[in-house]
């Protein structure tokens, strides 16, 4: 096709073109013979409109490709999971997904209300067997770690006291108390049901005993509530990063912990009564004080004023409530005045209660909502003061607030946040714990010996919110269910209760409260969240083998998100954008499991079950703890796997692959005839060009559906004069190619973040990374006579999971060997890094011997996402990361939406296209399609 830009290079866009549209007419499986006289092998698709969702839908679901689940991320096995009784009901009773692990185990916190139940589900580790075994063998030079085999999930269920039989069915169903018990990885009391032994505290310990083992033949082995109630809270703080959080005037904020100075902290643990703790270490500890007056005084006086049946409707109540109408303010006092002089203003409350003296009113004239408020503000406010004062006469600054009192609730931790940053003069803080319920059962947990659990490290642990576990509506718990039909099911009749479910949360606005006051909640909603009680926390994943991105220039500064969701127009925004491509997605999601009528109704599961995880954020952003946009995209792709979507963009991905494969030999040989310097400006430029490949865009997935793919690689193309809107281009080729002929010192290893399959890949990333070993190779034999020179490698890291059409660690091997087939360079460097183990069949010259080479790899990095949070990755990756002095992120999702204000230990090469205006106009203050090129020299 002539005219497209006039560079040479674009002459492939006419090869691009004329394969794209041969494969689009052409039957299923018809030979397609392109100019080079190459074999394509075509797909079907009957209709001809080139859009190719028609021909996707009737295609049989593949089986070679399944699911690569090579350990870092492991996935639930969903096969299991009901909804009991009957689901109309308000609150029905969800189930578990069960999982047939190997190994269970569980704790229990019996309380005088609730029933805290922590278990822990082993996940069968997937061994890596695929051509880049070799790889990662050599990268890290034999000597990988041995990790303990702990990787598996923690869940946390609670159940009613009054209801113990549904904890005990529960037990029973799931089979916790006969999990089997391997003592290599626990030093159980008993392998055998007879001897069996749990883990309990609480009263509940003592006096349900003998149910439990005549209901489940266990023995309890009762801890001490204080040393649980420790244990849990610092494992928490420790290893969860977004454990803690303050709560003033209606705003959440994540609080990050150093974990070398946590100690020493007050902890204050509000159930039925309050203990305040002093812990100065794990294990160290001081009750030093409590107060009666908690959370039995706040329901006992409830019911007995407001005729309440439970705690969480008196806690609705409070909602609507006024407690103005009950309660003695100062300017009641004051004639309307604030009392400046001693810094109290006329919202202030005086007197609790104080109204009810002076009015002739009797207990049926007030409102049960005001009583409810008024009971709610004086045993928080109470709360917060008598902690405030024990952490003053310790030198206490941080003071952890725990137990199920608090149950998220915005106007407690308003009330108790007030009363402690008012009498500590904002000098002392009060947090609260996104676990706060589960301390107890999570100590007695940790008691079973050589649980290895207190070693784990925050990036170990991956929290996940699938539908069916611990999600935030309704009870879950109760027998399993047979399968994921069954879960479907549920999910249908879920998503009325999910309706109810993300009804607004009533909150006060923000900077309405004054000093000392307190407004009358903003009760718009007039309910409580139905779950106002249940658990916004997920399974815990416990993944041994991530570590921290080794690169990283200060890892505890490192924030992956560069836009923070926080900011509610942005959420909106991003709200949007996920919902409105949300129906494509489906269609590909069901055209990808060819389109059956299984597929059609596990597309509508997911749909709904996405829809109502976003609309859940939408109003508390924070539930899930800090979101940012990189979370959200990995929370629609974890909502995929969770109703079997393995790898929505499969054959597109395959197709993009095939086209882009066979134009390569060409655009290689264009770019060996440029000299240097044009052709790394040419090998940028591709990059940048062919990253508008890209299925996560609207804009683009407009383009897909509107133009062809020939129309939107010249549209690419034409945007890549210079100069870019972030374009360090000349510093970089400074750094490659030296300058007033000075040779640059060569590097040592290179990293290749790849990112989407197709063109992105094969015509951007493999041809630099091509560039990059012929420039090591000659180095080496350069220095090969005369130095030592280290280790010339590039490594290509991808994917562990699918995410959209990003190409997977799984695939490229296959990919780099087609390439290979045309391509000296990269066939012997893919034969030297040991990716050429079978996949080679024909060369260009037929030769196979193995000249020195640079090595080309391939590493996974851990993540099934668009993004990358490179705290923590995969142990392959930090391993192979460990020498590297040069490493390439490219795409938005990595480069831009992650890891753009990301700071390295080495040079750094940030690559993308912007995809979408907003952010171009956020962040670069520029247009869609505009490019970024930042390069990055070590800090
Ligand atoms: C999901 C993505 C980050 C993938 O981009 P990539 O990393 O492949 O360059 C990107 O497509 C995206 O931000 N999409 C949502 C915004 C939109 O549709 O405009
Ligand atoms: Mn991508």
């Amino acid at each position: 096709m002539a005219g497209l830009t006039g560079h040479p290079v674009l002459e492939i866009g006419d090869k691009f073109e004329e394969l794209q549209n041969n494969i689009i007419n052409n039957n299923k499986n018809k030979e397609v013979i392109d100019k080079a006289g190459l074999v394509v092998k075509g797909e079907e698709n009957s209709n001809n409109n080139n859009n190719n969702q028609g021909g996707e839908r009737d295609m049989a679901p593949p089986t070679s490709n399944s699911l690569h689940r090579s350990g870092s991320r492991p996935q639930l096995d969903l096969s299991k999971a009901a909804i009991q009784g009957n689901s109309e009901e308000r609150d029905p009773t969800i189930l578990l997904p069960n999982q047939s692990d190997d190994i269970s185990h569980f704790a229990l916190d019996i309380g005088g209300s609730l029933i805290k139940l922590v278990y822990f589900s082993r996940h069968e580790g997937q061994s890596i067997d695929d051509k880049r075994k070799k790889t990662v063998k050599e990268i890290s030079n034999g000597s990988r770690r041995s990790y303990p085999i702990l990787g598996g999930r923690l869940h946390f269920v609670k159940f009613e006291t009054s209801k113990l039989n549904e904890c005990l069915d529960f037990i029973s169903s799931k089979q916790l108390h006969n999990g089997r018990i391997d003592s290599h990885y626990w030093n159980s009391e008993a392998p055998n049901k007879e001897n069996a032994v749990i883990k309990a505290t609480g009263g509940g310990a003592y006096k349900f005993a003998d149910l439990f083992k005549e209901r489940l033949g266990v023995s309890i082995d009762k801890e001490d509530e204080m040393d649980c109630l420790v244990a849990g809270a610092n494992f928490l703080l420790k290893a969860i990063r977004h454990e803690a959080f303050t709560h003033m005037e209606g705003h959440k904020e994540f609080v990050q912990i150093d974990h070398n100075d946590l100690f020493p902290y007050l902890l204050v643990n509000v159930g039925s009564g309050v203990s305040m703790i002093k812990v100065d270490g794990d294990g160290k500890f001081q009750r030093v004080s409590g107060t009666n007056v908690g959370g039995g005084t706040y329901w006992g006086l409830g019911r007995l004023l407001t005729k309440c049946n439970s705690f969480d409707e008196l806690l609705e109540l409070s909602q609507r409530g006024d407690n103005r109408t009950i309660d003695m303010l100062v300017g009641d006092i004051y004639g309307g005045m604030d009392y400046s002089k001693i810094g109290l203003s006329a919202s202030t409350i005086a007197s609790s209660f104080g109204k009810a003296i002076s009015d002739k009113k009797e207990l049926e004239d007030h409102r049960p909502e005001d009583i409810s408020l008024s009971l709610l503000r004086m045993i928080s406010y109470n709360i917060g003061q008598i902690s405030y004062l024990n952490a003053l006469r310790f030198g206490l600054k941080r003071i952890f607030f725990g137990g199920f009192f608090i149950r998220g609730h915005a106007y407690t931790m308003d009330t108790i946040s007030f009363a402690v940053h008012f009498w500590s003069q904002g000098q002392a803080q009060a947090m609260f714990l996104r676990h706060e319920g589960f301390l107890g059962a999570l100590g007695a947990f940790m008691s079973y010996e050589k649980l290895g659990l207190d070693d784990l490290m925050v990036h170990q642990l991956v929290e996940r919110f699938p539908m069916g576990a611990p999600y935030t509506g309704g009870k879950i718990h109760g027998p399993p269910l047979g399968n994921l039909n069954e879960k479907i099911s549920w999910m249908e009749k879920f998503v009325l209760k999910g309706t109810e479910i993300t009804a607004p949360v009533p909150m006060a606005p923000p900077g309405t409260t004054g000093l000392g006051g307190f407004e009358v909640p903003s009760s718009k909603g007039g309910t409580l969240r139905s779950d106002a009680s249940a658990l916004n926390v997920g399974v815990l994943h416990l993944v041994p083998t991530l570590e921290v991105f080794p690169l990283l220039a200060n890892p505890k500064m490192y924030e992956p998100n560069t836009i923070d969701l926080s900011d509610h127009c942005e959420l909106e925004y991003w709200f949007t954008v996920l919902s409105e491509h949300l129906p494509d997605l489906v269609d590909k999601a069901v055209a990808s499991e060819g389109g059956t009528d299984d597929a059609k109704r596990r597309g509508d599961a997911f749909a709904r079950a996405f829809s109502a995880h976003l609309a859940r954020l939408m109003e508390e952003p924070a539930a899930y703890g800090k979101l940012g946009l990189a979370n959200l995209l990995e929370l629609r792709e974890e909502c995929l796997r969770e109703f079997q979507f393995l790898d929505a963009y499969r054959s597109i991905k395959q197709r993009e692959n095939e086209v882009s494969l066979a134009v390569l030999p060409d655009l290689l040989m264009e770019l060996d005839r440029m000299d240097e310097e044009a052709r790394l400006l040419t090998l940028i430029e591709g990059v940048l060009a062919a990253n508008i490949f890209d299925w996560g865009s609207r804009a683009c997935v407009d383009l897909y559906h509107k133009g062809t793919i020939i129309d939107i690689y010249r549209m690419s193309r034409n945007k890549m004069q210079r100069p870019w809107r972030v374009d360090d281009f000349d510093l970089f080729r400074e750094r490659m190619l030296g300058s007033e002929g000075k040779k640059p010192r060569p590097h040592k290893r290179a990293l290749l973040f790849v990112d989407n399959s197709g063109a992105d890949v094969v015509l951007g990333m493999l041809p630099l990374a091509r560039e990059l070993l012929r420039r090591g190779t000659e180095m080496m034999v350069v220095l090969y006579k005369c130095d030592n020179f280290g280790t010339l490698i590039v490594v290509l890291v991808a994917n562990s999971l699918p995410a959209l059409n990003d190409v997977t660690a799984m695939e490229l091997p296959d990919i780099v060997a087609e390439a290979a087939k045309h391509c000296d360079i990269l066939r012997r460097a893919a034969e030297a890094g040991g990716l050429l183990v079978d996949a080679m069949t024909n060369t260009l010259d037929g030769s196979k011997e193995n000249c020195s080479s640079v090595p080309l790899m391939v590493v996974e990095n851990g993540c099934g996402s668009p993004c990358i949070d490179l705290r923590q990755v995969s142990s392959e990756l930090a391993s192979a990361a460990k020498h590297a002095d040069l490493i390439i992120l490219e795409g938005m999702g990595r480069a831009l939406h992650t890891n753009f204000n990301a700071r390295f230990k080495c040079e750094a090469l940030k690559l993308a296209m912007v995809k979408n205006q907003r952010l171009a106009e956020k962040l670069i203050k520029g247009e869609i399609y505009d490019c970024v090129c930042r390069y990055e020299p070590a800090s």
